[in-house]
């Protein structure tokens, strides 16, 4: 059964060894907030139930961070979802070696379908996957390449029975600039899994509103820039969204 209260994740995007935020996903944007293992750990303190935890590098391409993202990861005692060039059998296993909760799958889905559709048959709730988009046009290697149609995807993804979808506007993405709240219910519309909104949250009021959508399908919200800019703390969110 769902809940009705939105759940809170919020994120540490790794880059070169340091918890960093980008805007609008580009590499070269990064502003730096220090020790990875620091964030996660304050997140927790501050009542955290889940930690969204992505490898920048190996989602770009320019190396990876696992060894780190791996101590933080089991250092957690939250559930860990984790993001970032996990694209095959050797980066799942790894990713899942973690104990993370799930794995959020991104450029696989839409460069490696066949793999994707087996990890899914075999792993079931423990494989999300981030629907990254422009307009309705989904972006891969680390939101830098066209990859065809978000809601042929997502029937796609649907018929193979993924369970869960992450789903971020690009445009929006470490931008404050609010969540793109017509696509997530487009995309609530077009299935019945449960939704993770991810990008722009910039307001406890942004936060209400993604919890109105809750009965539509948005099951939690990843909170990054607004955390690290201190708009609000993370007690606010989690006390802004309990019902
Ligand atoms: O998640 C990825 O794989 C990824 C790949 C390339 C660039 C960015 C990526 N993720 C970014 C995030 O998941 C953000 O942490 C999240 O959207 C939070 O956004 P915001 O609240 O706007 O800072």
């Amino acid at each position: 059964m769902r809940s009705n209260r939105l759940e809170l994740l919020p994120a540490v995007d790794v880059r070169d060894g340091q918890a960093v935020r980008l805007v609008h996903g580009e590499s070269g944007s990064e502003t730096s907030y220090g020790d990875p293992m620091e964030a996660a750990l304050a997140w927790q303190r501050a009542g955290a139930e889940w930690l969204h935890l992505v490898d920048l590098d190996a989602a770009f391409g320019t190396g990876d961070n696992r060894e780190q993202i791996a101590e933080v990861a089991r250092a957690m005692d939250l559930r860990v979802e984790l993001s970032g060039g996990i694209r095959d059998d050797a980066s799942l296993s790894a990713a899942l070696a973690t104990g993370c909760a799930r794995v959020n799958l991104g450029t696989a889905a839409l460069e490696s379908p066949e793999w994707v559709a087996k990890v899914i048959a075999e792993h079931g709730d423990l494989i999300a996957v981030g629907l990254d988009v422009r307009g309705t046009t989904l972006r891969g290697r680390g939101w830098t390449r066209d990859g065809g149609d978000l809601y042929e995807t997502l029937a796609r993804l649907d018929s193979e029975g993924c369970s869960r979808y992450v789903v971020t506007d690009i445009a929006k993405d470490g931008t404050l600039q609010g969540p793109n709240l017509e696509l997530l219910r487009n995309v609530c519309a077009a299935t019945e899994k449960p939704v993770v909104a991810s990008g722009g949250v910039s307001s406890l009021d942004d936060l209400r509103a993604l919890a109105t959508l809750v009965p539509e399908g948005v099951e939690g919200a990843i909170v990054g820039k607004a955390l690290y800019a201190k708009a609000f703390t993370l007690e606010e969110a989690l006390e802004a969204v309990s019902v």
